[in-house]
């Protein structure tokens, strides 16, 4: 048996043992989670500085804290995500128990990408968790010193069998792959989320794919362009532009491209100084490999700012390239580095028809001043998100779901949302053993008058106040003594149960 079966084999049978259900248990796990983050945030930060040079408080910013808050809202928040969900009924189901139970799926498969290689591999974990399943962990094998922490620590705060953690690279995630999962969640590049998917396609597994893409920026001319290109300039060198959602490129009209370009220049000698290099809180490229990908994206546009650079040490300094021609190399994929793309777009609808034109990404920006600018991009493109004057910061908000469409991902996490995408949403329906009269309408033999009581009794969903649902109660119960009369039963026998829910109009 390999390392990787080994670990499903042991997370299977300890889901199958039952304890990873109990509320209690779940919410002991996310606790020791969260104490993980409060006793050991050295060892993850000194971690990351290595992998990544990302300072102790930007590890904390961007990825620690972001966990600790799930993790608590978690907690606070799990007995409701996981109580039994009411929902409307027909007239014929009105004496019917229905509702959903949330129920977990059974041993997932979390492989986790290397940019901000704790926030996403920890963040479907705690909605795994939460939502009562076992997880493999596959942390990303880019970030060497974060997976080995990951690896040690783990195991010391959470259950490991339940939880193991698997390192390694491509071999030993398609050896994960060969395993039966009940859901995959893979964060990465769309190339890779492709494999993923074919091999869980042989077990019908369900996959969540966070992926990435372009992710455009416009920028209307009637707005504040020195805030816009702040918040623009902070969304793209964070992390030295190696963020799922950062600013990809720059869409704005001709008349203001030298503007952005000073406004942006300002704004990387605020955050990062006149020599980002030497700067605490300016970032490396995780690799000579990348480093390489993104100096070659270089080649045929023009420099406007920055453009230093030093392969041994994997220093590209934050860029801004000017007049950038759809054809540009830069244009050809996902940037994910610091290199900043403008492009010059006559219009609103120009810029619109150049987004459609392309993969659905996973974030949109705008900034502008009018809401109907803001509105008729919402409306007339599709992405995994959409921001009007600010980057980055809609990941933050448990309560917004998180996640692509069409080649940026599907499926979505945070808050909630975690918990119901790693939980089967079981429809449940519980009905007496009484009041049989009421179903004649569906046995055979079938007729057009039985059928004109099923139209009514299915289809008539109405919001009925107190008055209403008394005289719906009557009607009923004359329906029933109809369709009794025509069947010969027993009225007497007939407890009519009565229920508060409300109706909503559908016919
Ligand atoms: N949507 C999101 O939340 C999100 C977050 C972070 C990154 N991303 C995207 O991820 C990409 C960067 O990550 P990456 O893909 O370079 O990360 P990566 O190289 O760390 O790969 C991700 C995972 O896939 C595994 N993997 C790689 N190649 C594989 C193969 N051939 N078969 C099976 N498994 C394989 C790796 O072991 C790793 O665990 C960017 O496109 C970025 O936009 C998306
Ligand atoms: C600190 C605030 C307000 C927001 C965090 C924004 C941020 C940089 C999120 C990182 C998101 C992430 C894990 C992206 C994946 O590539």
């Amino acid at each position: 048996m390999s390392r990787e079966q080994q670990a499903v084999a042991l997370a299977r049978k300890a889901f199958e043992t039952g304890r990873s259900k109990p509320l209690e248990y779940r919410i002991y796990q996310l606790k020791s989670l969260q104490r993980l983050f409060i006793e050991r945030q050295q060892d993850v930060s000194d971690a990351i500085k290595k992998d990544l040079n990302k300072s102790e408080v930007g590890t904390q910013l961007y990825e620690t804290l972001g966990l600790e808050g799930e993790i608590s809202l978690a907690i606070r928040k799990l007995k409701d995500w996981a109580a039994p969900r009411p929902v409307e009924k027909n007239l014929l189901t009105i004496s019917d128990t229905v509702y959903i139970q949330p129920e977990p799926l059974g041993v997932v498969l979390i492989i986790g990408a290397w940019n901000y290689p704790w926030a996403v591999t920890i963040q479907p974990l705690i909605g795994a968790i939460a939502a009562g399943n076992a997880a493999v962990v596959k942390p990303s094998e880019v970030c060497v010193h974060t997976a080995k922490v990951m690896e040690e620590l783990l195991p010391l705060y959470i259950d490991k069998e339940l939880y193991p953690v698997v390192t390694g690279g491509v071999p030993e995630t398609q050896e994960l792959l060969r395993q039966r999962f009940d859901h995959i969640f893979y964060t990465g590049n769309s190339m890779v989320g492709k494999v993923i998917m074919e091999a869980a396609a042989k077990n019908l597994t369900p996959v969540t794919l966070e992926l990435g893409g372009k992710s455009p920026c416009y920028i209307d001319k009637d707005c504040d362009i020195t805030v816009a290109c702040r918040r623009v300039a902070w969304g793209k060198y964070t992390n030295c532009g190696q963020t799922c959602i950062a600013p990809d490129y720059i869409l704005c009209e001709p008349s203001i491209q030298n503007r952005v370009i000073e406004e942006v220049k300002k704004a990387i000698k605020e955050f990062y100084t006149d020599d980002p290099k030497t700067c605490p809180d300016y970032g490396r490229i995780i690799n000579q490999r990348h480093f390489k990908r993104i100096m070659a994206m270089l080649e045929d546009s023009t420099i406007a700012v920055g453009g230093e650079n030093d392969e041994s040490d994997c220093y590209i300094a934050p860029t801004v390239l000017q007049d950038v021609k759809p054809e540009a190399k830069v244009m050809q994929e996902e940037i994910f580095g610091p290199l900043l793309p403008i492009l010059s777009i006559g219009s609103l609808d120009e810029a619109i028809k150049f987004v459609n034109k392309r993969e659905k990404p996973l974030a949109l920006y705008v900034f502008s001043q009018d809401n109907k600018v803001i509105n008729k991009m919402r409306d007339e493109t599709s992405s995994g998100g959409l921001l009007a004057n600010d980057c980055l910061v809609h990941y933050s908000v448990s309560s917004l779901p998180f996640g692509g469409v069409g080649n940026s991902g599907m499926g979505c996490y945070h808050g909630k949302f975690s918990f119901d995408q790693l939980s089967h949403l079981r429809a449940c329906l519980i009905k007496q053993l009484k009041m049989e009269g009421v179903n004649s309408m569906r046995y055979p033999p079938h007729t057009a008058k039985k059928l004109g009581w099923a139209r009514f009794f299915i289809l008539k969903t109405v919001d009925l106040g107190w008055l209403g649902r008394m005289a719906l109660l009557a009607i009923m119960v004359v329906a029933v003594a109809v369709v009794l009369a025509t069947k010969r039963k027993d009225l007497h026998s007939l407890p009519l149960r009565y229920s508060s829910v409300s109706f909503k109009q559908c016919d």
